[in-house]
């Protein structure tokens, strides 16, 4: 599959705050991540790994720079177009699953698909494929409470990719796991994100998962350094 800059950032700055107190996060950041890797961005607390997630996500404004999205300026987009990108090029996962309490399983990952338009019938249909290509295919009448952490993460994967993004944001996805849940977590992450060629960004504090990646970044003095 030939190699696409899913996720480009060319001079973000971003800060927080105003005058004396003034937070500045990234600054002169840049940064590529192409269809079919997977990065793994590991940095202190605090240093502005989230903040760099929610600016690829175009969930926040950079200050200064521009993010692109398989190519798009971001920039001066209209909010509708700013959420149909998210809706269809980009997928999130959260250290907490954020899975709808009230909904099972197979309906958590069939409700991104029902709302980017998806009949029912389709929208079932994939979730069913993803449930069992995550191994919990027998839990996918469950409610989040009804199933384990680990479990609960991996529907929380299975939906961010139900529409299938060309880029993936991870939000610590395994830090509210124990090491070996952790770990088999991450695999299924892993062979899904591989299986489907997407871009993946994932920000972790667990080493041994970030070894597994094709690279590491970190942030250093506002900028996105390889390490
Ligand atoms: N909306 C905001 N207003 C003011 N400051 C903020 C805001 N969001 C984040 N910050 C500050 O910006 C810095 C970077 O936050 P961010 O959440 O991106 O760090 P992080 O690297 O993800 O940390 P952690 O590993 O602890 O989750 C922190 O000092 C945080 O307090």
């Amino acid at each position: 599959m030939p190699r696409k800059t899913v996720l480009k950032l060319t001079g973000v700055d971003r800060h927080y705050g105003q005058g004396d107190t003034v937070l500045s996060i990234l600054k002169g950041a840049n940064f590529e991540l192409n269809s079919g890797e997977v990065v793994a961005l590991v940095a202190p607390s605090g240093t502005g790994k989230s903040t760099l997630l929610h600016l690829a996500g175009l969930l926040e404004h950079p200050d200064a720079g521009e993010i692109y999205i398989n190519g798009e300026p971001s920039n001066g987009l209209p909010d509708e177009r700013r959420t149909a990108i998210r809706r269809t090029d980009i997928g999130f996962v959260y250290q907490f699953h954020h899975l709808l309490p009230e909904f099972s399983a197979l309906e958590n990952i069939m409700m991104p698909q029902m709302i980017a338009g998806l009949p029912k019938k389709e929208a079932a249909e994939r979730a069913a494929q993803l449930l069992d290509y995550m191994r919990i295919g027998h839990r996918a009448g469950h409610r989040p409470a009804e199933l384990s952490g680990g479990e609960q993460q991996r529907v929380a994967i299975a939906r961010a990719v139900a529409n299938a993004p060309l880029l993936l944001l991870a939000d610590e996805p395994t830090g509210n796991l124990d090491p070996e849940t952790a770990s088999y977590v991450f695999e299924a992450l892993e062979a899904l994100v591989r299986q489907s060629g997407l871009a993946a960004l994932i920000a972790t504090h667990n080493h041994d998962l970030a070894d597994r990646m094709d690279r590491r970044v970190t942030i250093e003095g506002g900028k996105i350094r390889e390490f």
